[in-house]
């Protein structure tokens, strides 16, 4: 009871029984986690439904979760989302099937608070849960995981196929797919660590999942942001085509290096628009401390590094796309500078995060060398495109992004 006394919790929004502080929530989360910030503190505790949530909106306690407490925080909350990403759901049983529409159930919750359409959990019925979370075609989310399995399957076997054997002893035309293959079958009857056909599917569902989109989302907002800033666009490719010349017919890794200002680019567009707002949620294994605060284990984890990249404090005129603050500075992506961390940082921050970052860079600086961009007919002005947002987990333009390319030489 003494310690029960001088548990010191974050501050937190008044809450409601049963649905905590889901009404405060409409609109994107992580700006209403902002919006919460601003009125409560860098560090507040969220009731999302029966899920204790702290928010965590300034570099200091990014720092105090990320790496202060990295191993305490580095758990991640057993959900829908997250489970897929793990290929969690590789082998849901008829028994576990109970459990998987329950977790779904959680998820629809949240989304139904959220809307605000229904005020009991009793309203919900099975059939409207299939509703909510459909969002792809799909009836049901597990109707769509189970058409993802067969999908993954159909490309293994692909690799697995007489003609496609051949790649197997690794050249440099071997794709992922063919490596994997390669190592489950030259593993030895002791290896610690058993390759199966089910880790490669949950390894391609990673890529797809976490790599893929979150590639695009960010080369799309860096475009968005290049044609909204035309002084930034000339100068990007005035020293894109001076730099490079005019002959090339296929942009390297080597002409990424040469161009200085492209890496200031995405910066600014890491730092403005990360994929991930919120990172990915993580969930406290011990208790911690952040900022003072006491948080206890089972404590789901939101980095609002959306906010700290736009936070004041840190950043003169946060909201302009502005490549050349970057210019004398050392602050970078890759996880030491708590100011910005579309990756994350830490034991748990993105490991794809070199194949991302070459994907980027060489699409873009593509883009910007052989293309000139113009604005769609019909369209006067740069500042008609907008910069709405839409998503949860990952934020994306909200209108897709229509341009015209204009063949440069
Ligand atoms: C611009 C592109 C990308 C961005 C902005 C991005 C961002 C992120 C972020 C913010 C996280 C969560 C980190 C944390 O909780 O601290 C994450 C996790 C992850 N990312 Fe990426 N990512 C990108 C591309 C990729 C690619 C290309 C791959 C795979 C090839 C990938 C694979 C993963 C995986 C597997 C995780 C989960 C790691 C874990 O839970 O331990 N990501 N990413």
């Amino acid at each position: 009871i003494k310690e029960n006394k001088t548990f010191y919790l974050p501050p937190s929004p008044p809450t409601l029984p049963i649905i905590g502080n889901l009404h405060q929530l409409s609109g994107l989360p992580h700006r209403c986690f902002h919006h919460l910030s601003i009125k409560y503190g860098p560090v507040v505790l969220l009731h999302l439904g029966f899920v204790p949530t702290v928010v965590i909106s300034s570099s200091e306690a990014a720092e105090e979760v990320l790496r202060t407490n990295d191993l305490g925080c580095c758990s991640r909350p057993k959900t829908v989302a997250t489970g897929k990403l793990s290929y969690g759901f590789k082998d849901i049983s008829f028994a576990q099937y109970g459990e998987y529409w329950r977790e779904m159930r959680k998820l629809a919750v949240v989304e139904l608070f959220s809307l605000k359409k229904v005020h009991s959990f009793k309203n919900i019925r099975e059939e409207e849960v299939g509703f909510m979370v459909k969002k792809s075609g799909f009836r049901t989310e597990l109707q769509r995981d189970l058409y993802l399995d067969a999908f993954y399957q159909h490309v293994i076997d692909d690799h697995l196929k007489p003609e496609a054997a051949g790649k197997k002893a690794i050249d440099s035309t071997a794709d992922i797919v063919a490596l994997l293959l390669d190592m489950m079958e030259k593993q030895g009857k002791k290896d610690y660590f058993k390759l199966n056909i089910s880790n490669i599917k949950g390894v391609l569902m990673n890529i797809f999942l976490a790599g893929i989109d979150t590639g695009a989302i960010t080369m799309i907002w860096a475009m968005t942001e290049l044609v909204r800033n035309p002084k930034v666009m000339r100068r990007a490719q005035e020293e894109i085509r001076t730099t490079l010349g005019l002959n090339k017919e296929k942009i390297t890794q080597e002409d990424v290096e040469k161009v200085g200002y492209l890496k200031l680019i995405i910066k600014e567009t890491f730092r403005l628009h990360p994929a991930a707002p919120l990172l990915l949620p993580r969930e406290t294994m011990s208790h911690v401390k952040i900022n003072g605060y006491d948080i206890p284990p089972k404590t789901q984890i939101q980095l609002n590094v959306w906010a700290i990249g736009r936070d004041p404090r840190r950043w003169t005129d946060p909201g302009e796309f502005i490549p050349e603050r970057f210019a004398n500075s050392s602050v970078d992506f890759r996880g030491q500078h708590f100011d910005l961390l579309p990756f994350g940082s830490g034991r748990r921050s993105c490991p794809g995060m070199s194949m991302a970052l070459a994907s980027v860079e060489l699409g873009l600086l593509s883009l910007l060398y052989f293309f000139d961009w113009k604005l769609p007919e019909g369209m006067v002005s740069e500042e008609d495109i907008d910069i709405e947002e839409a998503g949860n987990l990952t934020v994306v333009k909200k209108q897709p992004l229509l341009l015209v390319p204009v063949r440069h030489h």
